[in-house]
């Protein structure tokens, strides 16, 4: 899995090695020189004569920038620093100085400093670190990114993180300056992996500083070497009782389809059984032959896709099951049309899993005043709000899915092509929720924030399972959940 901790965590672990005199700007400027010149040997055959760009920011960022620039310069790179504002870090430009290297000054024009950026085979963006305000660049450096765009972006290489994001929170919020390549130094910062921000960062290495992070990560990202802890194997002895029984109640005479994707995406996720409640059970038979239609005990639910507010009958059994079910320790993925019958307050087994549209809609219901775009804008801020007004374990869907669970748990998974932004994948991804619920319930209540890792295994083998489905071409949601038993066989024996 990849792990993100915070700029306050980042320091706090650099704190006690910078009062050893142990040297962390040295090893960053030096692992950053060492990325730049594989750069610069892939963009053009040799480092020698290549020119280099360092965007000096007032700070630490800056200082890291300026070293390696003098680093480079020593293996005969020609190198410039263009400086944002009187401070700087004045070792590295003194450092840069001795190796060769030009310095245009903040007082020069913004519009030279823009255009030797644009004329580099390659840009060190040390312009801000983790002591950004999250605000986008401001100022001088502010002006000169914006220039630098409207020549054309060259190359950039963005020194611990891209400048101008939100460090902590992958806001975008004004100027960014977006990158090919980030050199991360010490640790991951959650902006790198969390929307919309993490795709300023383009290609991501972690320098490892031989920090002591403290702490749970902020924000984490599972890989599928994950997936093998989290899924739910049978053992020898298991029944289909002990496997998991999922109760579906989705779909209705308008919306069948909805029905059939939701079962089955459950059925070929590998649940011991799934039960469905509604009005369309003759066609999720015919679909599906193994799936029982009417009550019976269940571990887990899924309630709502295809759930339309004028389906009186459908309403009428989620909203009792809310009543009930919730309150017997049952797990439940909350989708769709059962979202806005979701009751004041549930716990962490119970799943939203809205879109970014649904989740603005879950959080105004609750007196929050945000729309979509505000929801898009500051994913996990707007999923964990939604988490601490309801108690439920949010996955908020979108290019990269946001997951907030109990006790700070968040996830940011990127699994997915945009292939799948098709209709009825909700569908499927709400009922391969359901059969990992269904499987690991107990363990979910021995530990709350197992739904969020769950909820973010669902987001990564519906993402794999999209590409698995047609690599690279367009995907059905009924093709996504085919592809399920392929992929799950697939992570499992990794
Ligand atoms: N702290 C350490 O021990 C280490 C830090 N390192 C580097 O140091 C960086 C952090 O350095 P700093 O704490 O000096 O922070 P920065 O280099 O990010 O600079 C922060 C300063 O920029 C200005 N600023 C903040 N927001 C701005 C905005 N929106 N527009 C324009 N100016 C703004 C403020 O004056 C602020 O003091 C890290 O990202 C990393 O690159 C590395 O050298 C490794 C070791
Ligand atoms: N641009 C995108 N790239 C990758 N995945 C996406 C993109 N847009 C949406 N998705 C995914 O596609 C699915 C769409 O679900 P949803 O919005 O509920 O659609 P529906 O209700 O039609 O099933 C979600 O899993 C979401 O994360
Ligand atoms: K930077």
């Amino acid at each position: 899995m990849l792990q993100t901790w915070t700029s306050a965590q980042v320091r706090a672990a650099e704190e006690p090695l910078l009062a050893l005199g142990v040297p962390l700007m040295e090893r960053a400027a030096f692992a950053l020189h060492v990325r730049s010149t594989a750069v610069l040997r892939e963009l053009r055959g040799t480092v020698a004569g290549a020119r280099v760009v360092v965007l000096a920011g007032p700070g630490n960022n800056g200082g890291d920038a300026l070293h390696a620039g003098a680093l480079l310069a020593r293996r005969g790179v020609e190198v410039h620093a263009v400086l944002t504002g009187s401070r700087v870090h004045e070792e590295g430009l003194a450092a840069l100085r001795r190796a060769g290297g030009q310095v245009l000054p903040a007082d020069g024009s913004v519009d030279e400093g823009a255009a030797l950026a644009a004329g580099a085979d390659l840009v060190l963006d040390g312009l801000l670190g983790i002591g950004s305000d999250g605000a986008g660049l401001r100022g001088t450096a502010g002006d000169l990114v914006r220039a630098l765009l409207d020549r054309g972006r060259p190359y950039v290489v963005a020194v611990d993180v891209p400048s101008g994001l939100g460090v902590d929170d992958g806001r975008r919020d004004g100027t960014v300056l977006d990158a090919d390549l980030t050199v991360a130094f010490g640790a991951l910062k959650p902006g790198l992996l969390l929307p919309p921000g993490t795709h300023a960062a383009g290609r991501v290495e972690l320098v490892d500083l031989g920090l002591d992070l403290p702490g749970a990560p902020a924000v984490v990202r599972l890989e599928p070497g994950d997936v093998a802890d989290l899924w739910p194997v049978p053992t020898r002895d298991e029944h289909k009782y002990t496997r998991g029984v999922l109760g579906v109640v989705a779909g209705s005479r308008a919306y069948p389809g909805a029905a059939v994707l939701t079962t089955s995406a459950a059925v070929r996720a590998g649940v011991g059984m799934v039960r469905y409640l509604g009005d369309v059970g003759d066609v999720v038979v015919a679909a599906h032959p193994e799936v029982v239609v009417g009550h019976g005990r269940v571990q887990a639910w899924v309630f709502g896709p295809g759930v339309s507010p004028d389906d009186a009958g459908q309403r009428r059994r989620i909203g009792y099951a809310f009543e009930h079910v919730l309150e017997r320790g049952e797990a439940a993925v909350v989708d769709a049309g059962a979202l806005e019958l979701l009751p004041a307050r549930v716990g962490p087994h119970a799943v939203l899993t809205p879109h970014a549209g649904e989740l603005a809609r879950v959080l105004v219901q609750r007196g929050e005043d945000v729309d979509r775009a505000g929801v898009e804008a500051d994913p996990l801020r707007w999923a964990r709000r939604a988490h601490e007004l309801t108690g439920a374990t949010v996955l908020l869907k979108g290019p990269v899915t946001v997951v907030a669970g109990a006790h700070g748990a968040a996830y940011a998974q990127a699994d997915a092509p945009a292939w799948l932004a098709t209709a009825g994948a909700g569908d499927v991804l709400a009922g391969l929720l359901g059969a990992l619920l269904a499987g690991s319930v107990d363990a979910v209540h021995e530990d709350p924030t197992l739904a969020a890792a769950l909820a973010a295994t669902a987001a990564l083998v519906h993402g794999r399972a999209a590409h698995r489905a047609n690599p690279g071409g367009p995907i059905s949601a009924q093709a996504v959940a085919d592809a399920l038993p392929g992929t799950i066989a697939e992570l499992l024996g990794r």
